[in-house]
């Protein structure tokens, strides 16, 4: 059995952060462990608000579980404060932990800021050096490499690949949810290759709430079993494909989705 280790929030309504990944690692027939980084009042309309874990508590949880169950790939959501990232990096590296999937959360689809911006240049410059992927959305994309993304265009892609190379980010996965048009696409980049995968969009993309964290915690799950880059982004856009066309209305606002 394979073991992912999900660092992530908690959104009690279960429609994001750890009550998801579990759900999505375990829909994948894989073990989770989950160390919470921040707890947040939320519910299907929208997030009221954020508190961070104490950081020596949150360390002191990720290094008992690491050190007794050592994972196989790491996926990273909501970090909720630069103490806490300070800490994830730490340990990333303490622990040389591999396969580590960041899904940079800076901001909710309904509109929550979860970063200042001190501490976007931390993960910036910092912390997604020590990350094997990231998987910004459109918005995160744009304020992470500095450009506007209106399509997924040659010289759109081929900027944020000399900007990754520039930063030490070694591969990014751009999501494509939130670009117009009938097709829902999302780019693989690393440094010396450029690879796609698209499916027919469904719904409104702003609608539909947890489709980024699903996303990230289904790849990180596939390079746990031990599938590389494309393939694990094959996997992973047909299983959030089809939780997205199965996603159901459970509360008053966006449709979520149901490992
Ligand atoms: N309406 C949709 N129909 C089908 N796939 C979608 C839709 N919206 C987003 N996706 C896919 O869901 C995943 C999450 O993407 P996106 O919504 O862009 O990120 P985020 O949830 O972080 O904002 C990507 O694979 C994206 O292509
Ligand atoms: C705990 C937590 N983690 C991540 C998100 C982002 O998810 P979304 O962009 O769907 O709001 C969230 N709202 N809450």
């Amino acid at each position: 059995m394979k073991k992912v280790l999900i660092i992530a929030g908690f959104d009690p309504s279960g429609g994001a952060g750890v009550l998801l990944d579990v759900k999505v690692v375990r829909a994948l027939n894989s073990y989770a462990t989950s160390v919470v980084t921040s707890l947040t009042v939320q519910d299907t309309q929208r997030v009221y608000d954020l508190k961070p874990i104490d950081p020596h508590f949150f360390e002191y949880q990720l290094q008992k579980v690491v050190e007794d169950i050592k994972p196989d790939s790491v996926k990273i959501g909501l970090l909720g404060s630069s103490e806490i990232a300070v800490v994830v990096l730490r340990n990333l590296k303490r622990y040389n932990l591999k396969k580590v999937v960041c899904d940079p959360v800076l901001k909710s689809t309904s509109g929550f800021e979860f970063c200042k911006s001190e501490f976007i240049e931390f993960l910036k410059y910092e912390f997604f050096k020590a990350c094997d992927v990231i998987t910004p959305n459109k918005n995160e994309a744009e304020v992470i490499f500095d450009v506007e993304i209106k399509n997924f265009d040659e010289d759109v892609l081929s900027c944020v690949q000399e900007r990754m190379k520039k930063m030490g980010i070694k591969s990014c996965i751009l999501k494509g949810g939130h670009l117009p048009g009938e097709v829902a696409e999302d780019v693989l980049i690393t440094h010396n290759d450029i690879f796609k995968v698209h499916a027919k969009k469904q719904g409104f993309t702003d609608s539909i709430h947890g489709t980024g964290c699903a996303f990230s915690t289904a790849f990180a799950t596939f390079l746990a079993k031990g599938y590389n880059m494309y393939d694990a982004l094959i996997s992973t856009k047909e299983y959030v494909s089809n939780l997205i066309y199965k996603s159901t209305k459970i509360g008053n606002g966006k449709l979520i989705l149901n490992p």
